[in-house]
């Protein structure tokens, strides 16, 4: 677990977060701050409304009650559901970054590994073609991709190389708050470890805030300080990382951190 200090007020408030697709529940009543430089992992099953909380977080998805409040690089706390559009999309480009679990969302599949990361930088207004590349290479370098395959599609990638890319991609603009959904499921066990240890040495170095979708309570254990068990929409239980996998009070995230469930 990374050892960050925290800061006072909380970077992003979810209050009472409540979404239905029509008459289906996404997820209801989530309530919760994370603050800079701290990771909160979402656990549950399939279908217990994690995508559906980050897609609320993000303003992907709009909320049929509740709110997010996010304390904005100028310091004043903004209701995301009040923002501009301009704010709206500085947000998404510049202060967070999304790192999805099927790269070909998170990343241009057609565009370069640099064009991938340069294209960040170019729209918050970087220009010079000198800079960029090297910005880009540089962040290359960083999530350990070779130099020599910056012209390179991330068609010809592999599956580990990809998830390293779309973070390279999300991490050059600086963000201070990251949302991952399921960053390594799919990848080889090998693959996924070694992907873990850049995420987790990156966080920690950078001071970011991570909120982690994941259905693998190993990949929160080593990512999180803190962890929210969701099921069927509503939040079961919430608190430090390890003392919820050793000791979880409620029932149904006993069944969880048992494996009795197939999370
Ligand atoms: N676009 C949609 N239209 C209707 N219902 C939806 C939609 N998206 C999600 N749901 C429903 O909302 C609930 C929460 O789904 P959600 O995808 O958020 O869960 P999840 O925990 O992310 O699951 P998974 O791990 O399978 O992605 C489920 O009952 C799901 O069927």
């Amino acid at each position: 677990m990374p050892d960050v200090p925290l800061s006072d007020s909380p970077l992003l408030s979810a209050r009472s977060l409540t979404k239905y697709y029509g008459r289906q529940l996404g997820c209801a009543d989530v309530s919760f701050d994370i603050h800079e430089g701290e990771v909160l992992a979402v656990v549950g099953e399939s279908g217990s409304g994690k995508s559906t909380l980050l897609g609320l977080l993000s303003t992907e998805l709009e909320p049929s009650a509740g709110q997010v409040l996010y304390r904005m690089r100028d310091g004043e706390t903004r209701d995301l559901l009040a923002l501009t559009e301009a704010e709206r999309r500085f947000l998404l480009r510049t202060d967070w970054g999304f790192v999805r679990q099927d790269a070909r969302e998170g990343l241009r599949m057609g565009v370069s590994a640099g064009g991938n990361v340069g294209e960040r930088l170019m729209a918050i207004g970087a220009r010079h073609y000198g800079n960029i590349r090297g910005a880009a290479l540089d962040w290359l370098g960083r999530v350990e991709i070779a130099s020599d395959r910056i012209d390179e599609t991330p068609a010809a990638f592999s599956g580990g190389m990809r998830q390293r890319l779309q973070i390279a991609r999300n991490l050059v603009t600086h963000p201070r708050l990251v949302f991952m959904d399921e960053p390594t499921s799919g990848l080889d066990v090998s693959v996924q470890a070694r992907l873990l240890d850049l995420i987790r040495g990156l966080v920690a170095e950078l001071g970011l805030a991570v909120i982690i979708v994941t259905h693998d309570l190993a990949v929160a254990r080593l990512l999180s300080h803190r962890i929210m068990v969701m099921r069927h929409g509503r939040v079961v239980e919430t608190g430090l990382t390890d003392q919820v996998l050793d000791d979880p009070q409620e029932a149904y995230s006993q069944l969880l951190v048992s494996s009795v469930l197939a999370a």
